[in-house]
């Protein structure tokens, strides 16, 4: 269970999201959308303790963030699955070391020193490579995947952290339409077959509405939108992507692509991310 009530998120004082009001439920799978610079990250990054909490209460499980120790920071950490851009894998190692490598942090020191791993784990992160249909590559170098197969190696370490919550900061934005299309399928099956949330940050809103049971739209620093993808109209993405004009001209399909980082670095300095979007299906127009 995660509750944010009045919540202010920020850097060095500066407030990026503000008065964030937001209940989720265990099981939920949940899609985040808003312009580059909105605040998607910042929100994701909030859910393990990242980012400075100015104002509001701030509960992800039992765990109270602003007042946490780090004791508890790195329980929390160890339940909640992030999965990065730039997918953050150890690329001399095999796909399953990889996989396997995500159950360290819950194994006792002298095991995980080691990397010794009894018959149980083995078994489960060879489940966890076939749910990412991964079997065939399980002995491959990592550096020697395609980009879709890292992000499904990724994914399945998340998972062998046995998380409650895993968290995906674009997890499809650097991807070919059908590598995309098997990772969303993917979390899809981790959310309904382990009952994990999962909180995604979206650029392509045609996702967010296949995959997500909840969209929430971030613009002009909060929430303007949190509801179903049936419920999400478009009055809702005019705001979300800032399209002024509602009878949506060619020039607004600009100023939308220009907000957008399409070929460019992010001005997130924490990911340097290098993306195309097809701008018109991102901006619902
Ligand atoms: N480490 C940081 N220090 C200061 N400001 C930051 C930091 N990271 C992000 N910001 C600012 O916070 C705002 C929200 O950034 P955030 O990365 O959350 O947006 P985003 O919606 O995830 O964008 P993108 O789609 O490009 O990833 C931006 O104005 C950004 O410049």
């Amino acid at each position: 269970m995660i509750n944010l009530e009045n919540v202010t998120l920020g850097y060095n004082g500066k407030p990026v999201l503000n008065n964030v009001n937001l209940h989720m439920e265990q099981g939920e799978f949940v899609g985040i959308i808003g312009l580059s610079g909105a605040g998607k990250s910042t929100l994701l990054m909030s859910l393990i303790g990242s980012i400075d909490i100015l104002a509001g209460r701030y509960r992800v499980g039992e765990y109270q963030l602003g007042n946490i120790s780090k004791k508890q920071l790195k329980e929390l950490r160890s339940r909640i699955g992030f999965i990065f851009q730039g997918y953050n894998l150890v690329d001399r190692l095999s796909v399953l070391h990889n996989i396997m490598s995500g159950m360290l942090g819950r194994m006792p020191l002298p095991r995980a020193l080691v990397k010794c791993y009894d018959r149980d784990s083995l078994a489960r992160g060879y489940e966890y490579m076939q749910t990412v249909d991964l079997v065939d590559v399980a002995h491959q170098r990592c550096d020697a995947l395609s980009g879709g197969q890292r992000q499904r190696v990724a994914i399945a370490r998340a998972l062998a952290q046995e998380p409650d919550i895993l968290l995906a900061d674009e997890p499809v934005a650097a991807l070919d339409p059908r590598s995309a299309t098997r990772v969303m399928d993917i979390l899809n099956t981790i959310n309904s077959r382990y009952g994990v949330t999962i909180i995604a940050n979206l650029h392509h809103l045609s996702f967010a509405r296949e995959y997500c049971s909840r969209i929430i739209g971030i613009a002009e620093g909060g929430i303007v939108f949190d509801g179903s993808p049936a419920e999400l109209a478009q009055a809702h993405l005019d705001r979300i992507y800032h399209v002024t004009n509602s009878a949506r001209p060619e020039e607004n399909v600009a100023e939308v692509e220009r907000s957008l980082p399409i070929g460019g670095a992010s001005p997130c300095p924490r990911f340097n991310k290098n993306i195309l979007i097809p701008v018109k299906e991102a901006a619902g127009i």
